[in-house]
């Protein structure tokens, strides 16, 4: 088991990747943290989500909390951590995870928009990172961090001019977290994933075009699972990752390198 005894945070886990990264956590012998968002998730009509998350993870044969609360906001980070030390002793992962990508054309976009999307996608990661990291620091064990990236930190979309500069502060957050944090063993990666198909991009991919579009242009003939991204969380937050840091993994079936 690649997480055995460890105690992993996920942040947007009630739903999509952070989902499936928490319980691929619990497969791999972790207790598991879940962070959600509940305005978010009832915006997807998904208020029970979080509940047969925990019941997932608990008949896997492991511990699972859920903890509510917006990101964005520095606080949830800091009571995120709090809560998972009082349940489980001690954090050794963060998955930083929870995002959201309002699809909006660039010229019209307004303010709130972009700034939501970049309080929750970037200063969001930020914040949690932080604390995870202070308490990681406070334990001297070092720890592993894994961000939720984006394809969309190497490319650019006509209608996520407010979404694709957060991916690539999420990238850049994580190298400059492997520096400031590689001397207390903590390790910082981000996993960038193509197109996952998910609540996120359910309404976009339900153009029939768009979505055979995108198939055609992914060398492995598909669009990605979460459980295609969870599988590479858990190996960057496992110690047969134990040198890599500062890394980011693609993973897109091959769509980033497919130009012609
Ligand atoms: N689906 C895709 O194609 C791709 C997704 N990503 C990234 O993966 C991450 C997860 O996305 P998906 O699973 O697709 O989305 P999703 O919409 O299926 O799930 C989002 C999760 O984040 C939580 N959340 C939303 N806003 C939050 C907030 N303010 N505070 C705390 N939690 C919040 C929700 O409760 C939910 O658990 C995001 O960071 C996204 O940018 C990256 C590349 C591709
Ligand atoms: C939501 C999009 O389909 C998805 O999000 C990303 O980060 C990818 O680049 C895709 O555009």
């Amino acid at each position: 088991m690649l997480l055995k005894d460890k105690v992993v945070i996920v942040t947007g886990g009630s739903r999509g990747i952070g989902r499936a990264i928490a319980i691929a956590s619990a497969r791999e012998g972790a207790d598991v943290a879940i962070n959600y968002w509940s305005d978010n998730d009832a915006s997807y009509g998904r208020r029970s989500a979080i509940s047969e998350v925990l019941a997932e993870i608990e008949n896997l044969g492991r511990r699972a909390i859920a903890v509510e609360g917006n990101v964005a906001a520095p606080q949830t980070g800091v009571d995120l951590v709090r809560q998972t030390v009082e349940a489980f002793g001690k954090v050794d992962v963060l998955a930083s995870n929870a995002g959201i990508c309002p699809f909006h054309a660039f010229l019209d976009m307004p303010p709130s928009v972009l700034e939501r999307t970049v309080g929750v996608n970037l200063n969001g990661a930020f914040y949690v990172t932080q604390a995870a990291a202070r308490q990681m620091k406070e334990q001297g064990t070092g720890g592993a961090i894994v961000a939720t990236s984006s394809i969309s930190a190497l490319v650019g979309g006509g209608m996520q001019a407010h979404y694709t500069p957060t991916k690539a502060g999420v990238h850049s957050l994580m190298q400059s977290c492997a520096i400031a944090l590689g001397p207390y063993g903590i390790r910082c990666n981000s996993v960038m994933p193509g197109t996952i198909a998910t609540d996120l991009n359910a309404d976009d991919l339900a153009d029939e075009s768009k979505r055979a579009y995108f198939e055609k242009r992914i060398p492995l003939g598909r669009l990605g699972a979460p459980e295609d991204v969870a599988e590479c969380v858990v190996f960057l937050a496992s110690d047969r990752a134990r040198y890599v840091t500062g890394a980011a993994l693609l993973v897109d079936g091959g769509l980033f390198v497919n130009l012609q």
